[in-house]
């Protein structure tokens, strides 16, 4: 170990006089618990510099504010103590701090019908700030599904119609020869489009909040929309999956206001906002549609 004294250039003056708004540290790896599951996270964390003639701030000691996380289950309480060890670690020098972490949570999920279950990893965000106004926490995660079309649905049917006045000129029609008929793609001309789409859904944590929503906000998009993509697979769950998105059909406007719906219900929350993408197979563009509530 050193002897000597060790040169702190970041207690030192600076001539420049400006107080900078963030400065800290990005891409910290950290591992955590979420939703009951390990993940490593990447974090961000800093403060603003509002001491003007201040060179630097501590980078160390932000470092292990974060560290105080490690393999910790993510709550509230735990990320208001990380922001707290920022500010009394930089008092007279930062006023704010901000703490994000993002990952993806990984969480089995049931097959429809067969007795199966897989992993799905659904990206989450997590940002939180202090400053004089108070703490403001929010909580982002993304939900894959699939949506089917319904003015494409609309059209398929149309053109099965057609080809049912075709082939079946006779208002008497045998039981037999339509049920085939029915089960071939002579008779079933046309299918709707449909298409892998994304919500992501950004919440404000409302106060009082102590665990992080992050299987409610997950459990009750998904079951708005109807139709979550998928992990293990069998034919019967292909089937009950082709099921649901018929009996699902949805334009990206109708998947935002069943989520505007599904989250106004959630108590965890003081406001959000969404925004859904449906990665259209029809064209080389997305469909898009984002809704608010309480969000300024
Ligand atoms: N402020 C600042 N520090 C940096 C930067 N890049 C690297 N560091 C280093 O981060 C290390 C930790 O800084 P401090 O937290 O001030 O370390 P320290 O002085 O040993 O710790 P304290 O005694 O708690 O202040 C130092 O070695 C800095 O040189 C930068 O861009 N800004």
């Amino acid at each position: 170990m050193n002897e000597q004294p060790l040169p702190d250039i970041a207690a030192q003056a600076t001539h420049h006089d400006l107080p900078l708004e963030w400065v800290g540290m990005a891409g910290i790896a950290l591992p955590i618990r979420l939703a009951d599951a390990a993940v490593t996270a990447s974090v961000d964390i800093g403060v603003s510099l509002d001491d003007a003639g201040a060179r630097g701030i501590h980078m160390s000691r932000l470092y292990l504010a974060a560290q105080r996380l490690v393999h910790q289950a993510l709550t509230v309480p735990a990320v208001l103590q990380v922001l707290d060890d920022c500010l009394s670690s930089h008092q007279a020098l930062s006023d704010s701090a901000t703490l994000t972490l993002r990952g993806e949570v990984p969480l089995r999920r049931p097959a429809l019908v067969s007795p199966l279950s897989g992993w799905k990893a659904y990206p989450f965000e997590l940002r939180a700030r202090q400053d004089g106004r108070g703490v403001n926490i929010e909580l982002q995660v993304e939900v894959g599904y699939s949506s089917t079309c319904p003015c494409s649905a609309a059209l398929a049917r149309q053109l099965i119609q057609q080809r049912f006045a075709w082939d079946f000129p006779d208002q008497q029609v045998d039981y037999s020869n339509v049920l085939d008929w029915l089960g071939s793609t002579q008779g079933i001309v046309a299918t709707p489009h449909s298409q892998r789409s994304t919500a992501t859904l950004q919440l404000r944590l409302a106060p009082g909040c102590v665990d992080l929503p992050v299987l409610a906000l997950i459990d009750s998009a998904e079951q708005a929309l109807g139709t979550p993509v998928q992990t293990a697979v069998k034919r019967a769950d292909e089937q009950a999956f082709a099921l649901a998105n018929g009996q699902n059909l949805m334009f990206c406007e109708d998947a935002a206001r069943r989520l505007h719906r599904a989250l106004r219900q959630l108590p965890q929350t003081s406001a959000f906002r969404l925004k859904v993408v449906h990665a259209e197979s029809l064209h080389a563009h997305d469909a898009v549609a984002e809704s608010r509530w309480n969000w300024s």
